[in-house]
């Protein structure tokens, strides 16, 4: 297997591509995340995670590189990561006691093949009081995340049931990775 690297500067997807048991390095991706909003939420999480993998596979040709996007859509609306308190409250306000979805993309470049695919998760939220919302912005948790929460952390409590993939949710579907790494004989195990 070539020199794999992560191309992300996201803790999570870290930790969860370390469930392949696979060594990898990472690279932070510089890239401008305007994307147009009216396109299909699926084609936006792929266009961005090609954009990010492109520019690590330019800096290193010879690898293979994997990068993610995670969006949450709540009555077609796209919620990225939120760049301020009020936003960061509006968002988890549009979330309360409704469903939403979030969408991961994934894209794989190496010098044999480009493939990209993305996971749709449902998750319900209970509804949300004014002070169970303050609480959470004082705790710092919704600021580097799309949609505002954290379902692996505190934002855990506000989520009444989820269908898809939770791992997606964090930001990367390991599962549907590792079968696209089998696919592509990434991995010894396939
Ligand atoms: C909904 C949700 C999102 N997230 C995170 C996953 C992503 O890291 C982040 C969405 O922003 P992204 O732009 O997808 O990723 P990032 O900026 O964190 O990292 P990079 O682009 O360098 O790979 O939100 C959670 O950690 N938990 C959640 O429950």
């Amino acid at each position: 297997m070539k020199n794999l690297i992560l191309a992300s500067t996201s803790p999570r997807r870290k930790d969860l591509l370390k469930k392949l048991n696979i060594p990898f390095t990472t690279f932070s991706p510089n890239v401008d995340e305007s994307v147009n909003q009216k396109l299909p939420p699926g084609e936006i999480v792929i266009m961005l995670s090609s954009r990010k993998a492109n520019v690590a596979a330019q800096q290193f040709p010879s690898s293979t590189i994997i990068a993610a996007d995670t969006i949450v859509v709540s009555n077609e609306k796209i919620l990225g990561k939120p760049k301020s308190r009020k936003e960061a409250k509006d968002m988890l306000c549009e979330l309360s006691g409704k469903r939403h979805f979030v969408y991961t993309g994934v894209t794989l470049v190496n010098e044999q093949h480009t493939e990209s695919f993305y996971e749709k998760t449902a998750v319900d939220f209970w509804p949300l009081t004014d002070q169970e919302i303050e609480k959470y912005l004082d705790n710092g948790e919704p600021f580097d995340k799309a949609g505002a929460y954290g379902i692996q952390g505190l934002g855990s409590l506000f989520v009444k049931s989820i269908q898809g993939d939770y791992y997606s949710v964090v930001g990367l579907p390991i599962s549907r990775l590792f079968r696209l790494f089998m696919e592509k004989r990434l991995v010894p195990y396939s």
